[in-house]
């Protein structure tokens, strides 16, 4: 079963439209959502939260509509949105008091144990708290309500690397036969180490759904001088760059063209390169 099944969901702002997108977040898996500033992650997202009146196309969770089964959906879900946060005078025992009351299976002990472990005192008002802390309570709040699904908006950002790595171990940790992530983050290599997929989007439009696995085996870039260029011809690519001193092309299939290549340089793909190759090369 899918967790999330987004479908033909269409958002148009002023200078900005989020075109007709279609994907899956399947059952027991970890899904990052990548893209350049302002390619249209947040918008996803809201729009998948039923936060934007004038989306269109359907959104389904665990086979509910994000828009007519609403309240059941949200008992189901944690959330940690990049611009939204509590009340800064509350204390994080005052946020308990208030969740408790929106969540039925709101776990006191567990918030309070998650808020230990990583040294949050309980009396602390949230604008007293550092970046770091202040991000660390948006996630244990997400949490506590042991939710199916969390649906998380740059919830690393702000973390230093020790944090990351425990959070990304909860994350992980978390995962269970019905349950998922879907997380979006800029910072790529957290992706990398957690993420069974990666949807990358592109100025409102999904440009290249991979599977991790399969993207870390096979995905690479191939660097042409114009020598080999002209010896060999074109490549099957998903997305060419052309430099100085090479033509650089995004490849799927990295271990067949090195049989059939074996003296071009083909470096592994990462997700950071790949979205560079996104940005400023040209789709076949
Ligand atoms: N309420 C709004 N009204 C008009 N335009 C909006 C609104 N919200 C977002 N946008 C526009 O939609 C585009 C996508 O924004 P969005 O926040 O989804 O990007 P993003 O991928 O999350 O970026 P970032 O990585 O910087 O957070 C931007 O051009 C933004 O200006």
């Amino acid at each position: 079963m899918n967790a999330i099944e987004v479908k033909n969901l269409e958002v148009v702002y002023p200078e900005f439209t989020l075109d007709k997108i279609e994907f899956n977040v399947p059952s027991g898996s970890i899904v990052g959502f990548v893209g350049e500033n302002g390619a249209g992650k947040t918008t996803t997202i809201k729009a998948i939260l039923n936060l934007i009146s004038h989306a269109k196309g359907s959104v389904s969770i665990y086979g509910l509509d994000n828009q007519e089964q609403e309240l059941a959906i949200k008992k189901q879900i944690g959330v940690v949105l990049d611009d939204a946060f509590f009340y800064e005078d509350f204390t994080t025992k005052e946020i308990a008091t208030v969740l408790v009351k929106m969540y039925h299976n709101w776990d006191q002990p567990y918030f309070n144990e998650l808020l230990k472990a990583h040294g949050i005192t309980e009396s602390k008002v949230l604008k007293e708290l550092s970046k770091g802390m202040k991000a660390k309570v948006k996630i244990f709040a997400a949490l506590a309500h042991h939710p199916r699904l969390l649906i998380l908006d740059e919830p690393t950002t702000g973390l230093d690397p020790v944090s990351r790595d425990e959070i990304l171990d909860i994350f992980y940790d978390f995962i269970e036969e019905d349950k998922a992530i879907l997380f979006s983050s800029h910072i790529t290599s957290d992706i990398e180490k957690i993420a069974d997929s990666v949807i990358f989007i592109d100025r409102g439009k999904i440009v290249l759904t991979t599977d991790q696995a399969e993207f870390q085996e096979d995905f690479g870039i191939a660097k042409l001088t114009a020598s080999q260029l002209a010896d060999i011809g074109e490549i099957d690519y998903l997305y060419r760059l052309k430099t100085a001193i090479s033509t650089q092309y995004l490849i799927s299939n990295r271990r067949m063209f090195l049989k059939e290549y074996p003296d071009i340089v083909v470096e592994k793909a990462t997700i950071e390169a790949t979205l560079l190759m996104i940005k400023k090369g040209e789709v076949r």
